[in-house]
């Protein structure tokens, strides 16, 4: 409603609609006629007729019970009748693009009058982009998909294909080249892994987690084996319909036989003359559930082979119901007896072990990235729930106990931010051998990092919201979700105790032969 329509109140008329038919209240200055919403009011009607409320500014009263959202919703817009005489409203929604004031809500190099020596011109540039691309057109499906658990519409698909989102979140490389990135903000020669850092954080910031999960992470770990590994007849078949967003790729690896432990699997193929035979299960399959291929890690004569399946005979996925929304499509999938050309095998047959390694590091990386940055998206929550709610008589950020939990949460995401910062730095100057020769370990005790502080910041919000945290909708909605979901990123890529095992065993393999105290 256009503020210029509405009527304009003192305080003293709107005091006398403050009973049953005829009931007014006040929220930062919105004068709102709540007499026939009373009893429709999921709240309750008792609530509004109480001496401090009708009639009267329930401002703090309303933002200790809801989001502001709730205001902007068209069905409770309407109820506005007017603002009150030479006040306006305090509180308002960011824009679409709009960096968030609230201290350690953003990353620092966001925050005004903060500078950093990683980011550059083209990056803020990306960064806007994509914070509107996300408001406006991901979060709200999201929202949608997270709730009634169905894969992401090809709407969507289509339109991130175009602005190449699916093919940037593959990281900067030759697959880039030639293409328009998201309407042309920037070039693919600038496009370096700050970028990608500043989507996987951007989507991170839905604070949707099994969304984020359904939105192309198959595609980010599927696809690379074909582009880096796959004859390029077969890559040039599935790879352009894969970055347009038209059809869907998965990574199958881990089984109930075998999750960190990627040796323990079971699943096998054999040739048959110009044919693989395949046969086994592969369980937790992110995507599975909607892909149209599989990129499968089989026990071959003599090691491991990564081959490529299409959805065909013999091949079928069904849903695996997990703690986050069945719109990860997260799948349970079973060969039985499937035939695939052998041209469709990914690498060397028998070395199947290194395309399958080759992925692992970008995989974790980015899964951190999106993990950390809902930490942030937590942290902001804390910080600002704990300034508007009241209990005992004042704000929650005035008890001790609430600021030493708000200390941790904001030591915690600044210094794996400042560790990911300088790791992302790492990955724009090394090759990718490079990387894994050098930063593997690394990247593994960053993840291992992020994902311990996330769960531990995930515990902290719980105590300060309460039993909001726990209730998938209302003030603590992304309290609950992270604190439900916060765990697959401890698990996906690579179990935290593995990770951390990781790190130390290449830091130990690395030592100098003559190192001595
Ligand atoms: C324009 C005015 C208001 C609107 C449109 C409104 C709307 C809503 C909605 C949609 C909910 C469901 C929960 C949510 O989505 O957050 C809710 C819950 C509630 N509202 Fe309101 N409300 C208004 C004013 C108030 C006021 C002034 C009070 C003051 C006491 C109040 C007390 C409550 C309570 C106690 C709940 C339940 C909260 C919970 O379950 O945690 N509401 N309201």
């Amino acid at each position: 409603m256009a503020s210029k329509q509405l009527k304009e109140f003192t305080v003293e008329e709107v005091a006398k609609h403050n009973k049953e038919g005829d009931l007014w209240i006040v929220v930062d200055s919105r004068v709102y006629d709540v007499s026939r919403f009373a009893n429709l009011h999921p709240g309750g009607a008792a609530v509004l007729l109480v001496d401090t409320i009708a009639g009267k500014d329930a401002t703090n009263a309303f933002f200790g019970l809801h989001r502001q959202e709730v205001l902007y919703r068209p069905q409770y817009a309407r109820l506005q009748v007017g603002t009150i005489q030479g006040q306006q409203p305090l509180i308002k929604p960011l824009a679409a693009d709009e960096i968030s004031q609230v201290p350690y809500a953003e990353p620092s190099w966001l925050s005004p009058g903060f500078s950093s020596p990683y980011y550059n011109e083209s990056h803020r540039r990306f960064q806007k982009a994509m914070r509107r691309l996300v408001n406006e057109v991901i979060l709200p499906e999201a929202i949608r998909c997270e709730e009634n658990g169905k894969r992401i519409s090809q709407e969507v698909m289509d339109k991130l294909g175009e602005l190449n989102i699916i093919a940037m979140r593959l990281g900067p490389g030759k697959h880039l080249k030639g293409r328009t990135l998201l309407g042309g903000v920037i070039t693919p020669e600038e496009y370096d892994h700050f970028h990608e850092l500043i989507i996987s954080s951007e989507l991170g910031r839905c604070g949707t987690r099994g969304f984020i999960d359904g939105l192309f992470a198959g595609v980010v770990i599927g696809l690379p084996p074909l582009l880096n590994f796959g004859p390029p007849e077969l890559q040039a078949k599935i790879v352009p319909d894969v970055l347009a967003g038209k059809k869907l790729i998965c990574l199958a690896i881990s089984e109930a036989f075998a999750g960190s432990d990627v040796g323990g699997m079971q699943t096998y193929a054999y040739k048959d003359g110009n044919e693989w035979v395949i046969s086994g299960t592969k369980k937790w399959i992110t995507n599975g559930t909607f892909a149209d291929y599989f990129t499968v890690a089989c026990k071959t004569e003599g090691g491991y082979t990564v081959i490529l399946v299409p959805r065909c005979d013999g091949l079928s996925t069904k849903p695996i119901k997990t703690a986050y929304s069945s719109t990860a499509g997260t799948a349970f999938v079973t060969f039985d007896k499937v035939r695939v050309p052998v041209s469709n095998t990914l690498g060397k047959e028998g070395k199947g072990m290194s395309v399958i390694l080759s992925n692992f590091n970008h995989e974790r990386w980015m899964i951190l990235v999106v993990s950390l940055s809902t930490q942030r998206l937590i942290v902001g929550e804390c910080l600002k729930w704990s300034q508007q709610r009241q209990a005992f008589g004042k704000a929650l950020s005035s008890q001790a106990v609430v600021r030493a939990k708000l200390a941790h949460m904001i030591s915690r995401v600044e210094s794996a931010q400042n560790w990911l910062e300088n790791v992302t730095h790492q990955m724009n100057n090394m090759s990718y051998a490079e990387q894994s020769d050098k930063i593997a370990g690394t990247i593994a005790l960053l993840k291992q990092y992020v994902t311990s502080t996330g769960r531990a910041t995930a515990e902290d919000a719980t105590q300060i919201f309460g039993g909001r945290s726990v209730t998938q909708s209302g003030m603590g909605k992304l309290i609950e979700n992270y604190h439900r979901t916060s765990p697959y990123d401890a698990i996906l890529g690579g179990a935290e105790d593995v990770m951390g095992d990781l790190g130390v065993r290449q830091a130990l393999r690395k030592m100098p032969k003559n190192a001595r105290l």
